[in-house]
């Protein structure tokens, strides 16, 4: 259990009161995304993932013929023998396989079928080859059991009825949508185009994995927690990489992204220390539309837009830069790339700590979920700082625990699994 009774609080947030609320931030976030307006032609084996631009619309049925669920012998029955007691011969008349096309059975006769081949006209049931005895030199088939109509016969449309929309615009591309719309002979899709996302990073003690650390100096890990957040989203990304702590420095990446992203994001610098250039950069080239959220980790993240691109500057700590990238940029990006399901799934789920201390801001806890009891409950991670990254690799989701509250284990509130969100 996590001891937050005793642990120093490093935000002794004087000001809370000036901090944006997360639901006005996110908001006020949502409303500036505009989806994107282009859209490409793709091939199948390139759609996963991908998000519709128009709703998909069957001009087929599927099945578009009646056709055998099993193999064995479809029977055309005489009035008097459906759903009879009693031992009943079929003579057989024909042989149908998958691909055939629709022939004709007389009453009282028996057609040896296949899976998938289509029932001949006349053809009123079909009988699994196992409940069937091969009589008179193959000729004929003995059954002693009642025979019910259509047994095993998968009717036309049973799956896609010819003018069903099967899939809507806004629907992000998962196998199965590729499978079912290439059953209706779709042989490509309209898709939006994948936007552009510039990003850089701010930090002189940045160095980049592979080289050796010099006092003071630590790894760029932001750079590749980003670039795979953004892959994950199916994002064209133009990384510039580290960049000085200087204004001019960071005035002069944003202004080599602004004309070519649709939206630019960094991490780092959106503080208030004597290096944190991102805002003063941002007010100079464009607008800060938002700054400083009550949330825990990542309260300093800036929105802002400089002309058309828009601006997200995620805080540095990268505990706070994955979070608020997961719970603000993420649903961002999905609404302007046209997903019709931007926002992230809150689950109830259970507590299994305590929370001792009331916080002026709402906290965002790592945990990881025990199923080994119903309903699950969720520990949380003993170290919660923005800094400890680890704590993001043992957990499987975030819980929300809203400011100014205490609460005994137990307590029910709102989990967002990772896997969903990096999904
Ligand atoms: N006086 C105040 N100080 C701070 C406040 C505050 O309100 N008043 N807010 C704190 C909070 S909360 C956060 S979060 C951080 C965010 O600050 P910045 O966004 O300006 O980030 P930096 O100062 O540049 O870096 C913070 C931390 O993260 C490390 N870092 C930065 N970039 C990377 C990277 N690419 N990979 C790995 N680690 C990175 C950096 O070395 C720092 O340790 O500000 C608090 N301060
Ligand atoms: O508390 Mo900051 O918000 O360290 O991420």
């Amino acid at each position: 259990m996590i001891d937050n009774q005793h642990q120093v609080d490093y935000e002794s947030d004087q000001t809370p009161e000036f901090l944006h609320s997360i639901n006005k931030a996110l908001e006020k976030l949502i409303s500036l995304a505009k989806v994107i307006d282009s859209t490409q032609l793709i091939e199948l084996d390139d759609a996963l993932n991908r998000i519709l631009a128009v709703d998909i619309h069957a001009n087929i049925s599927v099945p578009s013929f009646n056709n055998s669920a099993m193999d064995g012998y479809a029977i055309n029955l005489k009035e008097n023998q459906i759903n009879t007691p009693g031992k009943f011969v079929f003579e057989i008349t024909d042989r149908i396989s998958a691909g055939n096309t629709v022939s004709i059975l007389e009453p009282g006769c028996a057609a040896r079928i296949f899976t998938g081949a289509p029932i001949p006209n006349g053809a009123n049931t079909v009988l699994v080859q196992e409940e069937c005895k091969v009589i008179k030199n193959k000729f004929k088939i003995k059954v002693d059991r009642p025979i019910l109509l259509n047994e095993n016969i998968r009717p036309i449309g049973n799956d896609i009825q010819s003018g069903d929309v099967i899939l809507s615009k806004g629907k992000q591309l998962q196998p199965q949508d590729i499978a079912l719309a290439s059953s209706i002979g779709i042989g490509k899709f309209e898709v939006f185009n994948k936007i552009k996302v510039g990003v850089f990073f701010t930090g002189d003690e940045l160095v980049k994995p592979g080289n050796t650390l010099q006092q003071g100096q630590i790894f760029n890990s932001n750079r590749y927690l980003l670039v795979a957040l953004l892959n994950k989203l199916s994002c064209n990304i133009i990384n510039l990489g580290n960049i000085k702590d200087t204004l001019n420095a960071t005035c002069d990446a944003l202004e080599t992204l602004k004309s070519n992203c649709d939206l630019i994001i960094t991490t780092g610098g959106v503080s208030i220390g004597d290096k944190d250039y991102i805002k003063p950069a941002i007010e100079k080239l464009g607008q800060l539309n938002l700054w400083r959220i009550k949330i825990k980790p990542g309260k300093p993240i800036a929105f802002g837009n400089i002309g058309h691109c828009t601006f997200i500057g995620l805080p540095g700590n990268p505990v706070s830069a994955m979070v608020t990238f997961l719970l603000f940029a993420r649903p961002f990006i999905k609404k302007i790339q046209g997903a019709n399901h931007y926002l992230n799934n809150a689950l109830k789920t259970q507590t299994n700590f305590d929370w001792h201390k009331p916080k002026p801001r709402c906290e965002f806890v790592r945990v990881c979920l025990d199923h080994t009891t119903f309903p699950a409950k969720a520990n949380i991670y003993t170290k919660q700082g923005s800094n400890v990254l680890s704590s993001m690799v043992w957990a499987d989701g975030l819980m929300e625990i809203p400011e100014k509250t205490t609460f005994k284990k137990g307590e029910i509130l709102n989990f967002y699994s990772l896997n969903e969100m990096l999904s």
